[in-house]
């Protein structure tokens, strides 16, 4: 494909996935699925190019309305203002991709070229004026939240959090296997990877490849799984024997681990609303070799046999569906979709799924919540919610105890969590952002 044939498809892309509520990823899928002809490079560029214009949308958006030319940005003006700010080329040199030729997109009407003339001279980053928000392309609402929890680290952390995320594995923990091994097996294969600093189950890739093919993942030895969520998963302290119960299991990422860790003696109970994603759950925990995770699809509202489990558990998972603001490394469409309306909602479900994971846990076993937002009230708002009303029955454990007696030992010298909880931030940690506390069921007198 052409230069040009290129940005033609980013402005397509970036249609569609205006109209589309799936993540940006499935869309790209879906598109390249019907264009076999796209080989390797040209969907590597078209790639970099959607995915960088979203990771800088807010900055373009703004260069746009200052031009008071358009009210409402399109993807053609978005690709057109991304080549002159970013790539800074000049107005002849975007004429000539945006040439009207077969493959190449349509050439400029006037209002295009109205915001070609308010933008010359102008940069991506070099406005003085431009909003703090907006130069760390974070919605105000999120901003805003932020300041208590990050304080002078809130602009490092967002712009951590526009950075490509590192490709992080993980090692199945049943088969014991040795991390450097795997290491030495994957780089024959032409992936290079480093062991991660604080899971020893992980290993990190700076360049991001497909390994589906891969003997290793179909034997499954291997996972694709952020480090983050493997600490979240490894402090719950699943061990062999237990009965584990991972509420919002999801397609089975933290089930994996508490499985593995398990050795196949035991129960771990993999619960979800989602259908599909419980599928892919089962599809995963088979590759991995694992008999003793059971899956169970929740009933809207309350659940049955979640009713009759009441107290059965000596660990419970509570990984919530959340805003995924911890997250905008890897999904950069993820900043804009969701709004300071659904916090709320998000918030009380939340509260919800806490209180039915709470019921499962037996006396003297543990509870994890987990969330991969970095927003203060869909973590310590919603676990100190809940001690609030049942501060009778569960307490917090200090994280740094947890960490220390985590059977597995953690790597990366002393707990980066304080009190009892722990927050991971790509600025610190190199990790997705993730909130864990730790609850127990407060043991009889
Ligand atoms: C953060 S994701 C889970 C990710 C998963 N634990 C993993 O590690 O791969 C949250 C999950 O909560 C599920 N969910 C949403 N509403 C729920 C509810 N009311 N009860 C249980 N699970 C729910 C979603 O289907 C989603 O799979």
């Amino acid at each position: 494909m052409t230069p040009a044939a290129r940005l033609l498809a980013a402005i397509e892309i970036l249609e569609e996935a205006d109209a589309d509520p799936r993540p940006v990823d499935r869309v790209l899928e879906g598109y390249f699925r019907q264009r076999r002809y796209a080989g390797s490079k040209d969907r590597h560029a078209i790639r970099e190019r959607v995915f960088g214009i979203l990771r800088r949308l807010a900055r373009i958006d703004w260069h746009l309305s200052r031009s008071n030319v358009v009210e409402r940005p399109t993807a053609r003006l978005r690709v057109l203002a991304d080549l002159l700010l970013t790539d800074e080329l000049t107005a002849k040199a975007a004429g000539e991709l945006f040439s009207g030729e077969r493959h190449a997109p349509a050439a400029f009407g006037e209002t295009e070229t109205r915001v070609l003339s308010a933008l010359k001279g102008a940069t991506l980053d070099g406005s003085p004026d431009m909003p703090a928000s907006v130069r760390v392309e974070t919605p105000d609402w999120v901003y805003d939240r932020l300041e208590p929890v990050l304080g002078d680290d809130r602009d490092a952390a967002l712009l951590a959090m526009g950075a490509e995320a590192p490709f992080d594995l993980r090692i199945n923990p049943l088969h014991k296997a040795d991390r450097e091994a795997v290491r030495e097996g994957l780089e024959k294969q032409g992936l290079v990877t480093e062991p991660t600093p604080f899971s020893p189950f992980g290993l990190r890739s700076k360049e991001r490849k497909p390994i589906d093919a891969l003997k290793l993942f179909k034997d499954g030895l291997i996972e694709v799984q952020d480090e983050g969520a493997q600490i979240a998963a490894l402090l719950l302290g699943a061990a062999p024997g237990m009965q584990v119960a991972d509420y919002c299991a999801g397609a089975g990422g933290k089930t994996l681990v508490l499985g593995g860790l398990m050795e196949n003696k035991g129960r771990v109970l993999a619960l979800d609303t989602s259908k599909g994603r419980l599928e892919r759950c089962g599809v995963r925990t088979r590759r991995a070799g694992l008999h003793n995770v059971e899956r169970h699809e929740l009933a809207e509202g309350s659940d049955r046999r979640v009713k009759r489990l009441a107290g059965k558990f000596d660990r419970v998972m509570v990984d919530a569906p959340c805003s995924g603001t911890g997250t905008w490394r890897r999904n950069p469409d993820a900043r804009w979709r969701y709004t300071e309306e659904d916090l709320a909602e998000l918030t009380a479900l939340q509260a919800v799924i806490l209180q039915r994971g709470a019921r499962l846990v037996k006396t003297g076993g543990r509870l994890a919540y987990v969330t991969c937002s970095l927003l203060p009230e869909e973590n310590e708002g919603v676990v100190d919610a809940f001690l609030a009303e049942r501060g009778d029955e569960f307490r917090s454990l200090d994280i740094a105890e947890v960490w220390n007696e985590t059977v597995i030992p953690l790597g990366g010298g002393a707990c980066p969590g304080e009190g009892s909880r722990l927050r991971l931030y790509p600025h610190r940690h190199n990790t997705d952002g993730f909130f864990v506390q730790i609850l127990e069921r407060i043991p009889a007198e």
